[in-house]
């Protein structure tokens, strides 16, 4: 299985939901519900359906009659509604724009699980299903919508084989990776994970839940709207000759523009973009009610030995051990590798360890205590990203420099008129994290204990890919065990070089795989991406001459020169996250042109959110508590949820212990979230 391919999406299902969203915001009497839209969505993305419009329209409306009981009034209110009528001549987003009420969400403490009316002059800026933005305009061969696929200068030769290019230039042809000296795999997966809470872009499915067949052996056949396969090339060493792999387009997006598709394709954002646990939480009220204890709504469920609950579809993941189960979680992307399920359990454990500190603070009622966790959760995920993590990618110098570590009170970055919806070629650039996988996943063995025969405490990360196995192993309690391996083991180097078991043996099942780092090239494509070199001028400023001269590459040394000299014809077509991750890492642990795109999301990010934590109530906190929740840092987390009191730990856990700065101390030493100021 491929991961993305059981997710949903195609643009008419998610406009659906979309103006169906609207509807219900509208509080017009009698229409429907956000929790019914929800669910109604739930059933398209079960697969059930087609994807025609016509036969969408009517199954829509006859569900809410069968199953959710509405009136014929309340049906034709529906069906005439403007919004939902405006959709099927694709217009549906700038029409649903003026159905957003949110005067109740411009006082509420709390932000909404979709992310609408977070900006309260652009309700849908940031929600979930929303288009990606752009830093720069696409550049798409046909200028609207199909694949980039021609050199820069326009002389119609075109781009190099994906796969090719990452043979010649990512293959680390068997050698050892180079680590970072300092920094530890916590930086390799707090990434991944934070970038589960602010993209995850849908790609086409084939129609009623069947596969959709990219590969067909007459290239003839293939849809190109739908289909970006990856054929191998000739020799490869790895890949049998004459394969393809089989690679769906992310499916477009309602254009933001109301050009009714006219304008450049666009591709959607299915999660909330802003940083807002939504991997945890889910994008949506029906995507939280199954993650909350039915029981006592206040904690988060959880399955035996305090891990994540059960997917009851046992399709989303690979499962070799009866008795074990896909997990659940916010994001539906849990179950890729079991590293990022210990994280998922990281944080779900930490909203229940939260809500039980608040019940002795004389919190009381239910909803409220799980808000008020749910808020403080994501205020110490937003605070651990920019002063723990993203440090590493920008430096200190240049966050200070942008105002982003600033911790004067009260907060005042706040500005209405910046949307946080995240940039398309932003979600190619923060793909460096894919030269940080290692070919291992391990466990923790304790000093006392030898790692037993029946289960290795470590595996080829291949043996992983959707099993959540590992976090089964040793009683239960791999998510513990795998979180301390990654603050016990080094990070490898942002560089050109994708280990084996991400650029040969991705999703390897039955003798068939995937490239990650061709996936990446490819996609940029697919999305109409422009060159690396587009973005060093355009973007970030430096004013190079629009020639095709190698010597221009001057981020890159001379050896990786040599390596896009054998498979691009010139330095101007590189592909963005081929030219990024080759960059020389000064003088952080990425390049200069990574580091000016990531700035300017995350700037968005942080100035562009009315629930940043940092803000004054009603969105944010008060003072006392605000500076409470700055002493809080991931080796906080970690203590106060995996390791015991005695356990010697580095202050800092995404960087290794050392004799200055981070000295390693024990759990009961580190500085832990103090909930003092919630006493009521
Ligand atoms: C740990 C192992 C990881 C695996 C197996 C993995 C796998 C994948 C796959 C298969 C895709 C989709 C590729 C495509 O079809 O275009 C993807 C997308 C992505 N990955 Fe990873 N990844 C990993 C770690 C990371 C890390 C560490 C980061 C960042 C620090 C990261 C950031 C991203 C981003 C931003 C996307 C695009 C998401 C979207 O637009 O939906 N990944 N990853
Ligand atoms: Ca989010």
């Amino acid at each position: 299985t491929y991961y993305y391919d059981s997710v949903f999406a195609n643009d008419v299902i998610a406009s659906v939901r979309v103006a169906l969203i609207a509807i219900a915001q509208g509080n017009t009497n009698n229409t429907i519900t956000n929790a019914d839209a929800d669910n109604l969505l739930q059933l398209f993305n079960s697969g059930q359906y087609t994807d025609n419009n016509a036969v969408l329209v009517s199954k829509t409306l006859e569900i809410l009659q069968t199953n959710f009981n509405y009136t014929a009034t309340q049906l034709n209110t529906i069906a005439y509604h403007e919004t939902f009528y405006a959709i099927f001549r694709s217009r549906a987003l700038c029409v649903a724009r003026n159905f957003f009420n949110c005067t109740g969400q411009a006082t509420s403490v709390y932000r909404t699980l979709d992310g609408s009316c977070n900006n309260l002059d652009h309700p849908e800026w940031g929600m979930a299903f929303r288009p990606q933005r752009r830093l720069l305009n696409p550049e798409y061969n046909d200028l609207v919508s199909s694949p980039r696929i021609q050199n820069t200068n326009g002389t119609g030769n075109l781009l190099p084989n994906p796969r090719t290019i990452s043979n010649v230039v990512h293959a680390n042809n068997g050698s050892t990776t180079t680590l970072d000296d300092k920094i530890t795999l916590h930086v390799l997966q707090w990434g991944q994970f934070l970038d589960h809470d602010i993209i995850s872009t849908p790609v086409y499915t084939g129609s009623n839940g069947a596969t959709l067949e990219c590969c067909d052996t007459n290239q003839a056949n293939v849809n190109t709207e739908k289909c970006i396969p990856i054929y191998v090339p000739n020799g490869d060493k790895f890949f049998i000759n004459g394969t393809c792999m089989n690679v769906k387009r992310s499916s477009p997006a309602l254009d933001v523009s109301c050009n009714n598709l006219t304008g450049p394709r666009q591709q959607e954002n299915r999660i909330t973009s802003y940083i807002d646990g939504s991997n945890v939480y889910g994008s949506s009220a029906a995507e939280l009610i199954k993650l909350r204890n039915s029981t006592f709504p206040e904690y988060m469920a959880v399955s035996d030995g305090n891990n994540l609950p059960a997917d009851n579809d046992n399709s989303k993941c690979t499962l070799t051990v009866t008795g074990e189960n896909c997990s659940l979680a916010g994001d539906s992307r849990v179950n890729v590798v079991p590293s990022l399920g210990s994280y998922h359990t990281l944080f779900v454990q930490e909203h229940n360890r939260i809500v039980d500190i608040l019940k002795t603070k004389g919190w009381t009622n239910s909803e409220e205590l799980f808000q008020e966790a749910r808020k403080i959760n994501i205020a110490q995920i937003q605070r651990i990203t920019y002063n723990e993590f993203l440090v590493w990618l920008m430096t200190r110098d240049v966050m200070n420099s942008s105002g982003l570590l600033s911790n004067v009170n009260p907060f005042t970055g706040y500005d209405p008129t910046i949307n946080a919806d995240i940039a398309n070629d932003f979600g190619i650039a923060f793909r460096m994290g894919h030269s940080w996988i290692t070919n291992e996943m391990k466990l923790h063995t304790e000093s006392t204990e030898t790692s037993d025969n029946i289960d290795k405490d470590s595996k080829n990360i291949e043996d992983t890919y959707l099993n959540p196995h590992m976090l089964y192993m040793r009683g239960r309690t791999g998510a513990h065990r795998m979180l301390k391996w990654l603050t016990e083991t080094k990070c490898p180097k942002t560089d050109r070089f994708v280990e084996d078991g991400a650029r040969n043996k991705l999703f390897l099942s039955n003798g068939v795989s995937f490239d990650l780092a061709a996936l990446n090239i490819n996609r940029g494509r697919d999305h109409g991406v422009p060159s690396y070199w587009k973005y060093r001028t355009e973007l970030c400023g430096e004013s190079l001459a629009n020639s095709s001269s190698w010597a221009s590459l001057t981020w890159h040394d001379t050896q990786t020169i040599t390596q896009l000299k054998n498979v691009y014809q010139s330095p101007m077509d590189i592909d963005l996250w081929t030219g990024l991750v080759t960059e020389k890492n000064a003088p952080s642990i990425v390049g200069p042109t990574l580091s000016c795109i990531l700035l300017a999301q995350f700037k968005a990010l942080k100035n562009g959110d009315r629930y940043w934590f940092e803000r004054p109530e009603p969105e944010g906190f008060s003072i006392a508590k605000v500076n409470a929740l700055r002493q809080t840092s991931l080796s906080a987390v970690l203590c106060a949820n995996v390791y015991p009191d005695d356990f010697v730990i580095p202050k800092n856990a995404f960087l290794e212990a050392n004799s200055n700065q981070n000295q390693a101390v024990n759990c009961s030493q580190i500085q832990k979230l103090n909930l003092t100021p919630w006493k009521k």
